[in-house]
């Protein structure tokens, strides 16, 4: 009999077709009824012909009666001084932050601006009360806090200052005693790495704050396993080699029981067991008290336990024990970050909206996008080390705005997607769509002035430096985008501080909670990710269910390979034929069974059995 242990596909024969652990959470897209009281705002659009010109939401015939903003039919602003008196009379600056916001590259009228202000008054109002301690998730009964961290004097209650203070100082102490040697790993010297578990938000700050702000020798290196891909997993723990003695592992969950963290952890603990090295001596968790991982902490006795709040969620994280742990551990001063979240914070509580930096953002992307998403967000830094920030953003932002529902339960399929990656890096790869190809984006460029640190530049030709260069880079596409009315909005920071970082993490935080009540949604949960988490659930069941069917087909004839369809109805599921085959497939490319007869591409004619009969498995009596 042939086996094959290992199989290709074919994407001719394996045609998509229903997949019934995959449904689609939402449905095709649909018109709601909008019963907000308040009317939106909304644009003609005669400026550029597009698919997406018209909000695809909101009906045009506003029961109110409020007319639509028109448009210059002529496209974007084109007169150089009209554009620098847009650009003196729109410009933001944050004195203390040295932070300046530009949207005078957004085409909104004094007509959408006057419209606007109801909505982000209401908006502002809803933000007042969530910093009051509201419930400001509502589906999840939860209040929303993220702010209190940098201004613990906010809480709504004194038990929740005294946390976060006793918290903060519990990070900075911990973190001191590591970086000087206080507290050691088992087998001597001091700490040298870190290797962080975790992933989404308890991730995407730690990675983009690291690649922003970690020196060039920190005292202890970072390292991520953000994936249940064993083979990345395993990448992580080779580069370490044998500073996995001298490795801090910070395991970082919420909830404590994301499956993909579980699982970092699991393969971790093993290479520590291998490695002949006491895991609970180098394990810190950061997790809400009383969660899974925090018992397994806990009774396993590791290293050091930080808590995680009900009242923070993970991608507005970032100023917690989550971010800010990995953060102090590499010699970032992480008051300044929070500093510079605070007063980004304070700027961003004025209801004067040409004043409030969140707002203006807000009500740029409300524009830009016509309310609905019908527009791309491309985060273009021009700066290498803010390179993470558009994938920081990119969670942030589409997992807050991207939802089926609004608060009123109308289907509104609300989003603002965002990609990015650098500049002037991008230049050379897909600006060239983005200034003559399809006008489904708007930009955002960041902007930071100090090139170098004083003293380390030179003219590598006369009067010019290599920074020049790349702010002329940043200042052509701006101008060549607009020019062929592609809209931008640019933030510029003096450096990348953790005083700067701190403020921009705020600024995004609090722009995505504005224009979430704008449009009318809960921006604080997340009920899509749990269909995909629950189907991955179903198809881990399936497939203990089709190794059971295998090990008792073997067990009674180890000659009598199964056909799919036998495996299927075995398993009482024929309508999951092809996850069935999947799931084999999968397996034998693992070495975990072996296929007879099979051929790439005819999955029909496959034939499985497992290798070994195991009496023991009863899994499926
Ligand atoms: O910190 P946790 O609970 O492991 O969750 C990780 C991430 O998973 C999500 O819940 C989405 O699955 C994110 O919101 C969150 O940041």
């Amino acid at each position: 009999m042939a086996s094959i242990s290992g199989i290709c596909f074919s994407s001719q024969s394996l045609k998509p077709r229903k997949n019934p652990f995959l449904r689609p959470t939402s449905s095709a897209f649909s018109l709601p009824t909008h019963s907000s009281s308040l009317s939106i705002p909304i644009r003609n659009s005669p400026r550029i012909a597009t698919p997406h010109s018209l909000p695809r939401h909101i009906s045009p015939d506003h029961s109110d009666g409020s007319a639509f903003p028109t448009k210059n039919n002529h496209g974007l602003e084109k007169d150089p001084g009209e554009l620098w008196r847009r650009y003196v009379d729109w410009l933001y600056q944050h004195k203390d932050l040295g932070l300046f916001l530009d949207v005078s590259r957004v085409g909104f009228t004094d007509e959408f601006v006057t419209q606007m202000e109801p909505r982000l008054q209401a908006a502002f109002k809803a933000m007042e009360d969530l910093e009051k301690g509201a419930i400001a998730n509502p589906d999840e009964g939860r209040m929303v806090g993220h702010y209190w961290l940098r201004s613990p004097e906010l809480a709504p209650k004194p038990i929740l200052k005294s946390q976060i203070e006793k918290t903060l100082d519990a990070v900075c102490d911990f973190a001191d005693d590591i970086i000087s040697g206080k507290i050691t790993p088992p087998s001597g010297g001091r700490f040298t790495q870190i290797l962080s578990v975790g992933i989404g938000g308890s991730a995407l700050g730690p990675q983009f704050v690291s690649e922003a702000l970690a020196p060039d020798n920190p005292p202890l290196k970072i390292r991520f396993i953000d994936n249940t891909d064993p083979a990345g997993i395993d990448h992580q723990i080779a580069q370490l080699g044998p500073e996995l003695s001298s490795t801090l592992v910070l395991v970082i969950s919420k909830s404590g029981g994301t499956p993909e963290t579980r699982n970092g952890l699991l393969e971790v603990q093993k290479a520590f067991r291998e490695a002949n090295l006491d895991f609970s001596k180098q394990g810190v968790a950061i997790t809400q008290e009383g969660s899974l991982l925090d018992n397994t902490a806990r009774i396993e006795g590791w290293l050091a336990r930080f808590p995680m709040f009900d009242w923070v969620g993970g991608r507005t994280s970032e100023m917690s024990a989550v971010g800010l742990l990995p953060a102090a551990l590499q010699g970032i001063n992480i008051r300044e970050m929070l500093k510079g979240a605070a007063l980004m914070d304070s700027a961003n509580r004025t209801t004067v909206v040409k004043d409030n930096p969140a707002a203006l953002l807000a009500m740029s992307w409300y524009w830009a996008c016509d309310g609905v998403g019908s527009k791309d967000m491309v985060v273009l830094p021009y700066k290498d080390s803010l390179l993470l920030f558009s994938r920081y953003l990119q969670q942030l932002v589409m997992e807050s705005l991207g939802k089926e529902f609004d608060l009123d339960g109308n289907r509104v399929n609300q989003g603002l997607t965002v990609y990015g990656n650098k500049g002037s890096t991008d230049q050379h790869a897909y600006i060239q769509q983005l200034r003559d190809g399809v006008h489904n984006f708007f930009v955002t460029f960041i902007e930071v002035l100090r090139d170098r640190p004083p003293g380390h530049d030179w003219e590598l030709e006369p009067g010019v430096t290599c920074g020049d260069y790349l702010f002329g880079m940043l200042q052509g596409t701006r101008s060549a985008l607009y020019s062929n009315d592609r809209e931008s909005i640019t933030v510029t920071v003096q450096e990348v501080t953790p005083r700067s970082v701190g403020a921009l993490v705020a600024l995004y935080e609090r722009a995505v909670g504005i224009y979430a009540s704008v449009v009318n949604i809960n921006a604080y949960h997340q009920p899509g990710v749990e269909a995909g988490k629950k189907a991955a659930g179903e198809v881990l069941a399936l497939q203990k269910r089709v190794l059971a069917v295998l090990n008792e087909a073997s067990c009674k004839d180890p000659a009598e390979p199964l056909s799919l369809d036998q495996v299927a109805e075995r398993c009482h599921a024929p309508e999951d034929i092809e996850m069935i085959y999947k799931i084999i497939a999968h397996m034998a490319a693992n070495d975990r069974a072996v296929i007879t007869e099979g051929t790439c591409g005819s999955p029909r004619g496959f034939k499985v059995f497992l290798g070994e009969c195991n009496m023991d498995d009863q899994s499926f009596a």
